[in-house]
């Protein structure tokens, strides 16, 4: 712990405390998650081991970096980028606030496609490293300060899943889980396409898609895919989106590649892209944005700033010229859309939001 200074304790889980560190040496923030391995059965040991192992192979713009990890005193710290905009929960439950004093209502719709398209990138990602992360959550959606871009974290219980198509241990948090671990079934990446469909739902309506009294009823609405209904707000298109997320038949569940070329999604991906440029892992010890990448790192209205986006449409042509290079799919950026292309009518279809971008923090 010598290279950190501890600035303030950040949050708890249930494994460890997470602490915002300052780095001795330049400076920077960190958070720094202790666990206590002092009464620690082998089987945890082992476990901790794995998360620190599938933290370092994670390395993705929209996913929270590893940055070291080290024994102390009987508790293992394990280092990671910090995201000082909190949670996505905890920006849910403002807006709900908002929403409640009846001073604003839902975010647009634009706003949610965003997030939406973002955390779509950072789990095509971790799917074609075939890792599944199995608890996605808003708890678990970190922000930077601007709100603008989200990093996926914790991935405290996800698994390799190595060769084999499907894992059969049940975890997670009951509200977004996938009825085929509810029903502790094989599952495999398709259940984090269910849990995002309950992330988008939760997006829109500001609340959970799938509540109950106790783990029982909530699990018993899940298996019977007995979602809320959604509300006006919500177009058709989207409505869709998140229906065809929710399907309790996980093989008729969209995956990634599927949702990259969507109408609905592509608008939003080639913008991240077009500002993006080509993504570039961190590759160096300091897993914070590298200069050259924090300066593009730049997207999205904040909660702060919601409004409507003007649009623009933009020719076939020119998203021909947009479609994914062997550079971009290198970079993992459209890893999922490689074999899928584009076709004319989403070409037609394709139109750019103009927004205004912030840098990274
Ligand atoms: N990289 C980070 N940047 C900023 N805050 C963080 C970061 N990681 C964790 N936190 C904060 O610390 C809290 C605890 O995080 P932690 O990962 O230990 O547990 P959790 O995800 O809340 O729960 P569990 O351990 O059950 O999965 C989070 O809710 C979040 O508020």
């Amino acid at each position: 712990m010598d290279k950190y200074e501890k600035v303030r304790c950040v949050g708890r889980g249930a494994f460890g405390v997470c602490w915002l560190c300052r780095d001795k040496n330049d400076a920077s923030k960190v958070i720094v998650k202790l666990i206590n391995t002092h009464e620690m059965s082998e089987k945890d040991d082992k476990y901790i081991q794995s998360e620190v192992n599938l933290l370092k192979k994670v390395q993705h713009p929209l996913i929270i970096g590893y940055i070291d990890y080290f024994t102390i005193e009987n508790q293992l710290a394990i280092v990671m980028q910090y995201a000082e905009g909190g949670t996505l929960e905890r920006l849910i439950n403002e807006q709900r606030v908002i929403k409640d004093n009846n001073m604003k209502e839902h975010f647009p719709e634009k706003t949610v496609l965003e997030y939406f398209t973002q955390i779509l990138i950072a789990l095509d990602h971790m799917h074609s490293k075939h890792i599944v992360h199995r608890d996605l959550k808003p708890q678990n959606i970190l922000m930077n300060r601007r709100k603008t871009i989200l990093k996926l974290s914790d991935f405290g219980i996800s698994k390799e899943l190595g060769t084999k198509s499907a894992a059969s241990t049940v975890i997670g948090t009951p509200n977004y889980l996938s009825p085929e671990i509810c029903e502790s079934r094989p599952y495999n990446q398709k259940c984090d396409m269910w849990s995002l469909g309950c992330v988008l739902f939760e997006l829109l309506h500001l609340e959970r898609a799938f509540e109950g009294e106790n783990l029982p009823a909530i699990v018993m609405k899940i298996t019977q895919g007995k979602l809320k209904p959604m509300g006006e707000h919500v177009s058709n298109e989207v409505k869709s989106l998140v229906n065809t997320l929710l399907k309790t038949n996980e093989k008729s569940r969209p995956d990634v590649s599927d949702l990259l070329v969507d109408p609905i999604v592509l608008p939003y991906l080639i913008s991240i892209h077009c500002d993006l440029g080509r993504l570039e892992a961190p590759t160096t010890d300091k897993r914070k944005p590298s200069a050259s990448l924090s300066s593009r790192l730049r997207t999205y209205p904040t909660q702060s700033t919601l409004r409507a986006h003007s649009y623009s449409s933009i020719t076939p042509s020119a998203t021909q010229h947009l479609t994914p290079t062997p550079s971009s799919i290198e970079s993992g950026f459209f890893s999922a859309g490689r074999s899928t292309g584009l076709n004319s009518r989403t070409q037609s279809r394709i139109q750019v939001p103009q927004t205004k971008y912030d840098q990274y923090h």
